[in-house]
């Protein structure tokens, strides 16, 4: 029997009732495999903040590292000043764990409603940069509450940071149909950043001369997502561009409630992270209405990382054939989603 290991952080909000369905349906999937799950809960976020002032203690960062891989519901909760969870909790097990790649993948079911009027076929991988950029917490405020005030937040792009992912994002490419791969940034006005990202993607390119490359300035690329999605094959972009445009892939893929995500150490120095792309949504937190289909694919994209990629492809089908009997529109309950496709695995 193999064991995986896995840290469980259902978090906040709907994270907290998401991530049951999704260790309901991991644990039928792997079923009669010979591999089984332990699960460690770790209860932080917003009520844990309360009651120690941590977002993350050292301990359990440390304990976290020693697990096979973590799953995620989602952090953030009205209770607590913006940001603390986020980056203390979410930011900082990206940043201490190395999840450089940020993988969401996007794809429009058979069945599955969007707002797009001519969707096409979308089938698309966006590979976000997630330890630099933006979201390092590089910068300050001085003369706070003053008519003088100045906040800084600066982007640090390393060559090393920008190459690393770059180079995860050709070899996803190259391991694709499409085999394109599309740089998104703003190097027309963020000269510095979008130019080291440019000479970047250049010089890997040549390594990859099966991977076809373009360029999308961000703006244009929102646009794009919406009027022709098909255009895309893997898009690599920095932290928060990659934050942006995901929010925006969910939308045209049937919703944010579909998006699955994996913040991946590709070296496995350290446990890989999924969740889903959503947050802790407190506007529908308690009602029992979230969709916990996006965790239950984030599952499924940890198995695959893990190299158990029969129960991952079972996952997915059992996701897909759900998805497939929507089309009627009827509301389900996060639980009653769950068990749906808990139960597609058992045929
Ligand atoms: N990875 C994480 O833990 C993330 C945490 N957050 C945090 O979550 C909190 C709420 O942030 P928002 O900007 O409102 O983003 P959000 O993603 O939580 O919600 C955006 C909208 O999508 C809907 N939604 C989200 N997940 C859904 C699901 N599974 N099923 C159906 N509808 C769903 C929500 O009801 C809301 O209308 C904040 O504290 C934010 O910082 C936000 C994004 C990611
Ligand atoms: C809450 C942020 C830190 C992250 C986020 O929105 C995301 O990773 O999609
Ligand atoms: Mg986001």
């Amino acid at each position: 029997m193999t064991t995986i290991d896995l840290a469980v952080i259902p978090g906040d909000g709907i994270g907290k009732e998401v991530v049951p369905e999704a260790l309901k349906v991991l644990g039928k999937a792997l079923s009669g495999t010979g591999v089984e799950i332990a699960t460690t809960h770790y209860d932080l976020g917003a009520e844990y903040w309360q009651r120690t002032g941590q977002a993350l203690s050292d301990e359990d960062l440390e304990a976290i590292k020693g697990h096979d891989a973590i799953l995620l519901g989602a952090v953030g909760d009205p209770s607590v000043p913006s940001g603390i969870l986020e980056r203390g909790l979410l930011l900082r097990l990206r940043f201490a764990l190395d999840h450089y790649v940020n993988l969401r993948p996007s794809k429009l079911y058979p069945g599955v409603p969007t707002p797009l009027a001519e969707p096409g076929q979308i089938d698309f991988v966006v590979v976000r940069e997630g330890t630099e950029g933006l979201y390092c917490g590089n910068g300050g405020v001085v003369r706070q509450g003053t008519p003088q005030e100045i906040a800084t937040e600066v982007s640090v792009n390393t060559a090393f940071g920008v190459e690393r992912v770059v180079r995860y994002a050709f070899a996803k490419a190259a391991s694709r149909p499409a085999k394109h791969l599309t740089l998104v940034h703003k190097h027309n006005v963020l000269v510095h950043a979008g130019g080291l990202w440019r000479r970047t993607v250049e010089a890997v390119s040549a390594q990859y001369p099966e991977v076809t490359v373009d360029y999308a300035h961000v703006d244009a690329a929102t646009i794009y997502l919406v009027a022709d999605p098909g255009r895309f094959d893997v898009i690599v972009t920095d932290n928060l561009f990659g934050d942006i445009l995901t929010d925006e892939a969910g939308a045209i893929t049937g919703g944010i409630g579909l998006a699955a995500s994996g913040n991946i150490n590709p070296e496995g120095a350290f446990p890989s992270m999924f969740e889903p792309v959503h947050g802790s949504a407190p506007d529908i937190a308690g009602q029992g209405i979230a969709d916990p289909t996006a965790t239950i694919s984030a599952a499924a994209l940890m198995l695959d990382h893990l190299g158990h990629t029969r129960p991952a492809r079972r996952i997915e089908a059992a996701v897909e054939a759900d998805m497939a009997g929507r089309a009627d529109g009827r509301s389900r309950s996060t639980a009653e989603i769950g068990d749906a496709i808990a139960q597609a695995l058992e045929a």
